[in-house]
């Protein structure tokens, strides 16, 4: 059976970021995930998790302004230090995945390959150390513009010259499809390198069963190889959270 977290910048938002931990809880959920836990007191946040009996599934380290560092040609030494203060809330979290997120080049931020390929290599031997897996996403450029890592030709490249266990892919059923691919052909492809995987119907980046994608096939693939990560519902609920949790009832009750 495949398990699902709750991404609580997604769903749950009507209620405050300290509320959806319970809501998410009282759901069902028994893992939870958010790009962002720096504005917050560790400590309350791992308060949080245990209260309510949640494993966060992964989070990023720090994105600068917007969607990353790691690509900036401008912002090394900033990247690194991130790996301190993600490395110190992990360790507070008890979380294993960290996505180090590429950034978005614009007029006045260049982005480059080697300088992407150097931060990446860095840190993910400062967090295989740790036993930690660092994680990276494609994202197209019509949700992020200018965003580097937004080719599964680029994370080829990146995979390949990286060449270490300690990076996987975070699989958005999302960005997949926007990015013209066929989202199953993919997920089977880059099975072996499967850090994470979130899921959204395209379009609209709603529910599952809202749009086009097969996700009855998609959750088959996974299940027929074994995934023992988590599935991180990363969409944005049609007509309320809770209103809409109907796909995720009848793929558990088919269970
Ligand atoms: O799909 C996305 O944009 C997210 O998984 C992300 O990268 C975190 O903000
Ligand atoms: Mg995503």
């Amino acid at each position: 059976m495949l398990n699902f977290s709750a991404h609580l910048g997604f769903q749950f938002t009507e209620v405050p970021f300290a509320a959806r931990f319970g809501a998410a809880a009282a759901a069902g959920y028994r893992a939870v995930e958010f790009p962002s836990p720096y504005e917050q007191d560790a400590g309350e946040l791992a308060e949080l998790l245990a209260r309510h009996q949640l494993q966060l599934v992964q989070f990023a380290t720090p994105m600068g302004d917007g969607k990353g560092l790691a690509a900036l040609a401008g912002r090394k030494e900033e990247f690194r230090e991130g790996l301190h203060q993600a490395l110190h809330y992990a360790r507070r979290l008890g979380c294993r995945r960290l996505h180090l997120m590429s950034g978005c080049a614009g007029p006045d931020e260049p982005a480059d390959a080697t300088t992407y390929l150097d931060n990446i290599r860095y840190a993910v031997a400062f967090f295989a150390d740790q036993g930690i897996q660092s994680l990276i996403e494609v994202i197209g450029e019509a949700s992020a513009p200018g965003y580097f890592m937004s080719r599964f030709e680029r994370a080829e490249w990146l995979f390949d010259a990286v060449d270490s266990p300690g990076l996987g892919l975070i699989f958005d059923s999302y960005h997949a499809s926007r990015l013209g691919g066929d989202p199953l052909a993919l997920l089977d492809a880059w099975w072996p390198r499967l850090g994470h995987v979130q899921v959204a119907d395209d379009p609209g980046r709603h529910e599952p069963g809202t749009g086009r994608l097969d996700f009855p096939a998609l959750f088959a693939l996974l299940e027929r190889r074994g995934y023992p990560g988590w599935i991180g519902c990363e969409y944005h609920p049609h007509n309320g959270t809770e209103a809409g949790l109907g796909w995720l009832a009848a793929y558990m009750a088919g269970r």
